[in-house]
């Protein structure tokens, strides 16, 4: 479907994260002239390597796993290496009678006691994780269940609902009545249907960043990337497509790669207009609207702890050890609660201090993926009915058309495998393949 006389480009790209990149890459090697048009003033996306106390760090998307396959193959592809999070030294969990400490081990191994209750069955109904509606007859009923609903099932005591329901709330975006429990079963059956599986999937980092697999794959691709260029309007003829910029510019070509997030969908004009799927999902949001992540940098002391809070409970209901640095230590922290300032140190603090964890705090990095205008939402976590009312159909071409995104993978979807995973089908997608 390429070649048209008169195209500027033979597919323009619109978004530079891991999915745009993705699908740029495979479409130059297909000899394909690409253009990618890039809202923000630096490539990524929901990706972001930065630095902080004098480390590397990543403002979004951070842990990836080996058998991840797409991500695997790109890590084979450019030979670069992982770096395993050093471990954790003590575990801070909620009770009924307030923070405690446990060790790793039975901390994080009573957690998964409950897991593995809880996603009993997914070798049945994600039988195969990569194709999620293999067996749809089984997924209709459970895709209508919260995570809320799938905890109330399983008819927990107090001790096993506070071990999880911290979790299920943050991934959900801040509450477990918000996400999908075949959402979570997904990522349960992708990591291998184990609790070891699941938590290997934060364990490792690219050494170098997440930007070094991104600069690797534009180095051999080489596509021409337009930065601080977002776009306004897409109208496809049915024989050339016209992207045009919010600055005014007019770029045409015979195919385009909508690789924005899908909760970012509705600020582009699209002529005609989006499909309804991709309609429903915009409008709807497949990433969580709350999504903050902040770096704490703390002075020694309080050591390699990880702490986790109980839903509804501290405004920064997770917190995970980084790296020591000269002045002290940093941490990974997250957040789903509109109310924290995370730029309050205080504030901070205090919430962390309800995990049951002292941080004498330095400073705090954070960014609120939710109110950022080219995200609009943090990692991908369906609502219930997304995955049996909206597959396959988000992952179809309309038109000239085709639409990539971690938001919507057929594997790991919130995760950057996804992103890689969608990619590479929607630049097939517009050389036509498929
Ligand atoms: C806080 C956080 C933690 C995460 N943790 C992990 C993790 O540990 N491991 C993991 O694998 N994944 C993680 N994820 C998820 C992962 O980051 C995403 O799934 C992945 O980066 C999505 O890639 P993408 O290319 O689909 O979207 P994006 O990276 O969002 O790329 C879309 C691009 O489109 C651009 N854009 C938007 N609007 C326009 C416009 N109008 N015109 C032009 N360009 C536009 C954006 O600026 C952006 O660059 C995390 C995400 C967040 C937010």
């Amino acid at each position: 479907a390429t070649g048209g006389a008169a195209a500027d480009w033979d597919v323009i790209v619109i978004g530079a994260g891991f999915a745009g990149i993705t699908a740029a890459r495979e479409l130059r090697a297909r000899g394909k002239r690409v253009l990618v048009l890039e809202a923000r003033d630096r490539i990524g996306g929901r990706t972001w390597t930065d630095t902080y106390g004098g480390q590397l760090i990543e403002r979004g998307g951070t842990w990836v796993e080996p058998t991840q396959p797409y991500l695997g193959a790109e890590l084979t592809r450019y030979k670069l290496a992982l770096e395993e999070d050093e471990p954790i030294s003590t575990t801070w969990l909620p009770t009924p009678n307030g923070p405690r400490q446990f060790t790793p081990e039975d901390g994080f191994g009573r957690m998964g006691t409950v897991f593995e209750r809880m996603f009993d069955g997914t070798r049945t109904y994600f039988e195969k994780p990569f194709q999620p509606l293999y067996r749809a007859d089984l997924l209709q009923s459970l895709d209508k269940l919260t995570l809320r609903d799938r905890l109330t099932q399983l008819a927990l005591t107090p001790e096993e609902e506070l071990l999880v329901n911290g979790q299920t709330a943050v991934y959900a975006g801040g509450a477990s009545t918000d996400g999908a429990f075949t959402m979570f079963a997904h990522w349960w059956a992708l990591a291998g249907h184990t609790n070891a599986g699941w938590n290997d999937t934060m364990r490792w980092r690219i050494a170098k960043g997440t930007t070094a697999l991104l600069q690797a794959m534009v180095n051999e691709a080489k596509p021409t990337i337009k930065l601080s260029s977002p776009v306004a309007s897409v109208n496809d003829t049915g024989t050339l497509v016209y992207v045009t910029t919010t600055s005014g510019t007019r770029y045409s070509a015979t195919a385009v790669v909508v690789a924005m997030p899908v909760n970012a969908l509705g600020t582009v004009k699209f002529s005609p207009s989006l499909p309804p799927a991709l309609t429903t999902a915009t409008t709807q949001g497949i990433a969580v609207k709350n999504a903050v992540k902040l770096w704490i940098h703390a002075r020694k002391g309080a050591g390699r702890v990880y702490g986790q809070g109980a839903e509804g409970g501290s405004p920064i209901p997770m917190l995970l050890p980084f790296k020591e640095t000269s002045e002290g230590m940093l941490y990974v922290a997250f957040s789903t609660d509109p109310r924290l300032d995370p730029t309050n140190t205080a504030q901070v603090k205090k919430a962390v201090q309800q995990l049951g964890v002292n941080l004498d705090v330095i400073g705090v990095k954070a960014h609120d993926w939710g109110r950022d205008p080219y995200a609009r939402g943090g990692w991908a976590f369906r609502k219930p009915r997304q995955l049996t009312t909206l597959y396959p159909e988000v992952t179809y071409t309309s038109g000239r058309l085709s639409f990539a995104s971690g938001d919507i993978a057929n594997g790991w979807s919130g995760y950057i495998d996804g992103a890689i995973e969608s990619g590479l089908r929607a630049a097939r997608q517009a050389a036509g393949e498929e």
